[in-house]
């Protein structure tokens, strides 16, 4: 508990806990110390949950994937400078993913910190914060904290969401006030998140240039899944016959086995569509900034986002769709006549043949039942058992582990796959997981490299601390995109090698939880149907074959060449 404060008084730790529980804040997550541990405390005696990480950055991907699963701002709690810097990674990953979360760091004394006298954690955390994030404030006296704690709610989740910083100083959280003038400085958010309408004249050159294509193709962007639209979507989509292919975090926004569905179509589909409609997705590097020769050099683009500045960021955007996309799919439901947008049969034939051949091949790819395990027939294994559960949530990260996974454990429910996303970080799965489980109460099944796992494998006390209903399951080939390099010029392990014979089975078991081994795909199948069945944390560390990756996974091109190792 705080220091004793008189009844008819209150303190900058009181008002903190209010103004969240008024604009309904329900979860902190955080790792404590000075100056901020008594300001869990006191929200946990309040009724918020506050929930312990062992490192800031992981407690930041929580609160990030909170934000990005409810609508509402994810809280994370970070101690000042260094334990500030921790979960800068994580306001960052979630300002580049539009991600709605604020990170409450406390900080120290001004007066020392800006004559730089060598404060106990002695940074100018607001200035450091600014480049990271949407934006950053510093409450600089109590009878502020409510301002800045509404100012950085409605920032985190107005227009284009994203991470916002708030910076108190250890003084500010100390200082005490009278509590009623208190009270009257604290204020609810209203409409924190308001409609964006579009302009009818946008709509209507939207129609008009769809209405044209022979060959229409609709992107679902992660934007597309956030907006929680997911009717409105699907109606267009079905209504015109317009064929789409989801970015990886909108999989499932419509099931991926929907016969209008080009995922697996999506090299064809990108390079012959003649006009695409971009939906909550940015034409960035992951869609080649939409230049030939993945894309149709005349393709035209129809772009719908919140963010006005996005449209012409890539490529020419013929009709620019500005405006949050729930309004966007209700006037284009209201405006579109009859019949108006159709997809030409003839298109929709030519991607439903390439992906059934894409299929078939893959169906091969996945009988491979080659011993040592490869990764295929790992994530086979995990795509049945989560099949008949679309309940349970996928964090994915790696490099093969990533790429391979997106394309073998399909979805059939929206936001329910939560990845490394548009920055391509590593370090996201357990701070993801841990956030999923305590936001839904669902069941998580993290697919983890092994390498990307050891960025927040120490989370597995957390997960344990918590009891909460995550599957970790780690491809284990043994190295950062495989296990078998070598170091030609003596016995120091190749800078790619991790340990082959690692048991990360056992890590979990020193916390409590059901470590399994599993090298074949039916020991996966047996593993993960207990360990869901369980509904505890559970490990499944899966060994698969060291030759078995590739660097970098599906982009290795991305690699500077240079001259090659010469040496
Ligand atoms: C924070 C951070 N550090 C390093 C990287 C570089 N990196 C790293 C280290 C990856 C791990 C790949 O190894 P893995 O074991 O997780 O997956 P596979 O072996 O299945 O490819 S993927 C990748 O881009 C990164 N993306 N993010
Ligand atoms: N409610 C919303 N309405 C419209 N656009 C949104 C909404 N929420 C987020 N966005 C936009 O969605 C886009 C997400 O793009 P991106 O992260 O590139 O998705 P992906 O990587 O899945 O393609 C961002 O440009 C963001 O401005
Ligand atoms: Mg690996």
């Amino acid at each position: 508990p705080t220091p004793d404060v008189p009844a008819e008084q209150t303190d900058g730790y009181h008002l903190v806990v209010d103004a969240l529980k008024l604009n309904d804040v329900e979860t902190i997550y955080g790792v404590v110390g000075i100056p901020i541990t008594d300001l869990a405390r006191l929200a946990q005696a309040e009724g918020i949950r506050y929930i312990g990480f062992r490192h800031e950055s992981n407690a930041g991907h929580a609160a990030a994937i909170a934000g990005y699963l409810t609508k509402k701002p994810g809280v994370c709690l970070t101690v000042s400078a260094p334990g500030f810097l921790n979960g800068l990674v994580a306001l960052a990953n979630a300002t580049t993913n539009c991600f709605p979360m604020v990170q409450i760091s406390g900080s120290s004394e001004r007066h020392v910190v800006d004559l730089k006298q060598g404060d106990y954690e002695e940074m100018d955390q607001l200035a450091a914060a600014q480049q990271f994030c949407k934006a950053a404030y510093r409450v600089s006296r109590v009878e502020d904290i409510g301002r800045g704690i509404a100012r950085a709610l409605r920032t985190a989740i107005s227009g284009r969401p994203g991470g916002v910083y708030l910076d108190i100083p250890a003084a500010v959280l100390g200082s005490i006030m009278d509590a009623e003038a208190g009270a009257k400085t604290l204020s609810r958010l209203v409409d924190p998140a308001p409609r964006q309408l579009p302009a009818p004249e946008a709509v209507d050159r939207a129609i008009e240039v769809l209405a044209t294509a022979e060959r229409p193709l609709v992107v679902l962007g992660k934007g597309a899944a956030y907006a929680q639209a997911d009717d409105q979507i699907r109606e267009f989509i079905e209504s015109t016959g317009i064929p789409y292919v989801p970015m990886s975090m909108a999989k499932g926004l419509l099931p991926d086995d929907h016969p209008q569905s080009a995922a697996t179509a999506r090299s064809l589909a990108l390079k012959k569509a003649d006009v695409v409609m971009l939906v909550g997705a940015r034409l960035n590097w992951l869609l080649n900034h939409g230049q030939a020769p993945q894309w149709n050099p005349d393709a035209k683009f129809v772009q719908v986002d919140i963010e006005p500045t996005e449209m012409d960021s890539n490529q020419p955007i013929a009709a620019p769709l500005v405006g949050d996309i729930e309004s966007v799919f209700e006037a284009l439901a209201e405006r579109t006549k009859p019949g108006q947008i159709a997809a030409p049969t003839a298109w929709r034939e030519e991607l439903a043949a390439r992906s059934a051949q894409n299929v078939a091949k893959m169906a091969e790819r996945l009988k491979a039942d080659k011993h040592p395990m490869q990764f295929m027939g790992a994530l086979k294994a995990i795509r049945d058992v989560v099949h008949e559960r679309p309940e349970t949530y996928i964090v994915n990260e790696g490099a093969n582990a990533l790429d391979l996974a997106r394309n073998v454990i399909d979805m059939h429910v929206p936001r329910h796959r939560l990845d490394s996303g548009t920055w391509g970080v590593m370090g996201i799965g357990m701070g993801y997981a841990i956030a999923a489980a305590v936001e839904t109460g669902d069941p998580v099944v993290a697919v983890e490299g092994d390498s990307a796992f050891g960025f927040s494998g120490m989370e597995l006390e957390t997960i344990c601390r918590y009891n909460l209903p995550v599957v970790t399951v780690i491809m284990n080939n043994g190295g950062v995109y495989r296990g078998d390099d070598v170091n030609p010029l003596g016995d120091a392990p190749a800078p790619t090698a991790l340990m082959i014979e690692a048991r990360h089975d056992k890590m979990i078991e020193a916390f409590g939880g059901k470590g399994y081994r599993a090298t074949t795909p039916a020991e996966v199948t047996a593993a993960l149907t207990e360990a869901l069945a369980s509904g505890g944390p559970a490990l499944i560390d899966c060994v698969i074959d060291p030759s078995a990756g590739t660097e970098s996974g599906n982009i290795g091109h991305l690699n500077p060449k240079g001259i090659g190792l010469t040496k």
